[in-house]
């Protein structure tokens, strides 16, 4: 069964997908994933320099994230641009690599995608599962994690559809605004829920 897991920015994906991979889980993960296509001499980075310039390339020529970044969430027509470039790319190799890990055995397979519902991906998946946590809680890990301005981080969440809608479309809910510890328990109430569908 391929599940994809989303929610918002640091709503808690990577924890969970930490958690399913110690638990011997594959997790294809969309965010690696952008970043390996956009590496220097790939397709999408040349196209990404022919639109944007050479002033988004640090001195070694890798693309400056933190730059892209600001004008990427400024700007949602150059965002789009960029979606368009990289996308594509993006959900070429997950489907490569959702079929090598179902060549090796594997009988549950995670995509981590945190664009699922913007980029209409619900058909590369077979059942959704969000991890949650409230806006405000949100909001404060990013700026915590990322060292983000207030307002630099409310843009990014501007570029995503309301973790509060995205919760309404979930076949199975992480609600990761308590411990680690009790996001933990639900994972394991979540393999075992897909464990027992698969069996019947
Ligand atoms: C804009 C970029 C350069 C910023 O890089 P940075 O290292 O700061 O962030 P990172 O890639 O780790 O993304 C962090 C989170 O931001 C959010 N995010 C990233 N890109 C987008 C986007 N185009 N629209 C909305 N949210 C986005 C996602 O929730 C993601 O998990 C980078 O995110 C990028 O290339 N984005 C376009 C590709 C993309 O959509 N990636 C996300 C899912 S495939
Ligand atoms: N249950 C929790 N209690 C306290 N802090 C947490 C909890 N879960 C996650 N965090 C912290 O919140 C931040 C966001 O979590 P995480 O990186 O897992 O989110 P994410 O959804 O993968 O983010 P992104 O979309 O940016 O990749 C991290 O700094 C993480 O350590």
């Amino acid at each position: 069964m391929i599940l994809g897991l989303t929610g918002g920015i640091a709503t808690g994906k990577s924890t969970v997908t930490g958690m399913l991979r110690e638990r011997g889980i594959p997790v294809i993960d969309a965010d690696q994933i952008a970043r390996e296509v956009v590496e220097p001499g790939k397709p999408a980075y040349e196209a990404i320099v022919r639109h944007f310039g050479r002033d988004i390339l640090l001195e070694d020529g890798q693309i400056d994230r933190k730059g892209l970044g600001e004008i990427v969430f400024s700007d949602e027509s150059e965002r789009q641009k960029l979606n368009a470039i990289v996308h594509p790319e993006v959900r070429r190799v997950m489907r490569e690599e959702a079929e090598a890990a179902e060549a090796n055995g594997a009988d549950i397979v995670f995509m981590d995608i945190p664009l699922l519902f913007e980029s209409k991906l619900q058909h590369m998946v077979e059942k959704i599962v969000v991890v949650y946590a409230p806006y405000d809680m949100q909001l404060a890990r990013m700026i915590e994690r990322d060292e983000l301005e207030e307002e630099q981080a409310k843009k990014r969440l501007r570029a995503q559809f309301p973790i509060e809608q995205k919760k309404l479309e979930a076949d199975f809910l992480i609600d990761n605004s308590f411990s680690r510890e009790e996001t933990e328990r639900q994972v394991e109430a979540l393999l075992a829920a897909i464990r027992s569908e698969q069996r019947s």
